[in-house]
Parts: structure tokens; C-alpha cells; sequence
């Protein structure tokens, strides 16, 4: 039996408490104002047992209960649930197949990042806020053929999140502007996802205000990049309390 609201999750079963965990991470979309009304979504998944979880269609989240969520298989069958699952389905579905490492993903149309999707224009590390989450620039798709649009909108999304990424490890750069639309952010666990998905926010906007003062702004150099990425990422990593 799911508890009706967060807390205390002993005793559930890790299906259950991803449940949790992802009830949870699409509570945080609107209470951090990444999403108005219905946008945007956020799962989670269990890897040992293949099953996603996600946000149920067009649920308003004030109204949305653990009941309400989705289970899947990795192809898209639904295991458990009486809901629709999130129309963004096929592109987390097709994201956890391409990156094995990431265990959440965060969908949103938080305004700044919008604003750089929209423009189809990729956000360059512009000093260390930046640099100690996201490895370089946070790249922007491309924009999809009307031909990939028709065919099948959401999955042809993820494909071209997975074709922008080919050269790029998506655990040093966890997220990405989808072309004309917005972004999609992931981590170790949908907490993580949500969190990047909040720093990408600010990224996204002290970026836009940098250029404002100054439209010849250069990207960081790597010397600073590595100092602060590598500060949170790797074997050496040493901020905050851990080692
Ligand atoms: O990107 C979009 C629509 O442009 C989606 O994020 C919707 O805004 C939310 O869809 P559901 O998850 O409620 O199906």
C-alpha cells in the first residue's frame, strides 16, 4: 500500500518507493516555477526490473495522487496504471535505452531555457556556475524535419537528443535544449534530474543577462572548467563534506 503523501517509504517495495521518488520530483516542477499548468514531466526508472514511472497526461500536479502515475517496460507497455502516460513518454523511454547511467529524467518549459531552445542556440559556460554541473556548453538539438515531426514527434526527439550526444558523455553534461521546444534534464535518480533541471534554469538566465552586458562574452577557458567540474565529478572530486 503507497502512503498518500511523501515521507516515510520503509516497508515499500523499490517500485513503490520509485513511485515515491517520482510523485515527488513533479511536485517539485511547479513549486521551483519550471512548469505552468500541465507542462513539463519527470521519471524515474528501475533498472533491475526495466520498469519506468512517470507522470500521468495532462493531470494537473495539484491534483496528481501515486495513484496517478504510470508504470512501464522500456518498450513502452504499460505495467501498471489506469492513467495515459505523459505524451514525452517515448522520448524518456528512448533516452533510458541510449544512457544507461541516467536513472531520472526531468522534462520542462522553465522560461530562461525555453528561451535558448527557442532561439535553437546552444548556452556556453560562462564562468563557474555553469562549469561545476555541466561540462561544456549545454548543447541545443537541431531542429527536427517536418517529415520527423509527422512521423512521430516525441520519439523523434529523443532521437535527436541521442544524435546530439554522440560525441558527448550525457553524465558530464545532464541536459539539453530541445530545438523550438525546450528542455530535458537527467541525473543518477529523478532527484538529481530535477535539481539539474533547476540549475540549467539559472544557467540559462544569468547566461541570457551576460550577453546583455556583454555580447562579446567568451566561453570560460578549460583551465577554469576543469577546476570547478572536476571540484563535484570524478575520482577527485573533493566539494562539500564528502572525502
Ligand atoms: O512538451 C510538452 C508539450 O509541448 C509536454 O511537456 C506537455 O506540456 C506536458 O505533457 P504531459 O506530460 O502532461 O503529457
Amino acid at each position: 500500500m503507497i502512503p498518500k503523501t511523501s515521507g516515510s517509504w520503509e516497508g515499500l517495495t523499490l517500485l513503490e518507493q520509485l513511485k515515491m521518488e517520482v510523485l515527488e520530483a513533479n511536485l517539485q516542477l511547479p513549486k521551483h516555477q519550471l512548469v505552468t499548468f500541465t507542462w513539463g514531466n519527470a521519471s524515474g526508472i528501475d533498472r533491475k526490473q526495466g520498469y519506468v514511472v512517470i507522470k500521468p497526461s495532462g493531470v494537473p500536479y495539484e491534483k496528481l495522487k501515486p495513484e496517478h502515475l504510470v508504470v512501464l517496460d522500456l518498450d513502452g507497455n504499460v505495467v501498471e496504471g489506469n492513467c495515459k502516460p505523459s505524451s514525452d513518454t517515448p522520448t524518456h523511454l528512448a533516452l533510458y535505452k541510449a544512457f544507461p547511467s541516467i536513472g531520472g529524467i526531468v522534462h520542462t518549459h522553465s522560461p530562461w531555457a525555453t528561451i535558448w531552445a527557442q532561439a535553437g542556440r546552444a548556452i556556453p559556460p560562462l564562468g563557474t556556475t555553469h562549469a561545476d554541473y555541466f561540462y561544456g556548453q549545454i548543447p541545443c538539438t537541431r531542429a527536427m524535419t517536418a517529415e520527423e515531426i509527422q512521423a512521430d514527434y516525441e520519439l523523434e526527439t529523443g532521437r535527436v537528443i541521442i544524435e546530439t550526444f554522440k560525441q558527448i558523455n550525457p553524465g558530464d553534461v545532464p541536459g539539453v535544449l530541445v530545438c523550438q521546444h525546450a528542455p530535458f534534464s537527467w541525473g543518477k535518480d529523478v532527484k538529481e534530474a530535477v535539481y539539474h533541471a533547476v540549475v540549467l534554469e539559472e544557467v540559462a538566465k544569468m547566461a541570457y543577462h551576460t550577453f546583455g552586458l556583454n555580447p562579446d562574452i567568451q566561453p570560460i577557458n578549460h583551465s577554469l572548467l576543469d577546476k570547478h567540474f572536476l571540484r563535484k565529478h570524478g575520482t577527485n572530486a573533493y566539494y562539500g563534506q564528502g572525502k
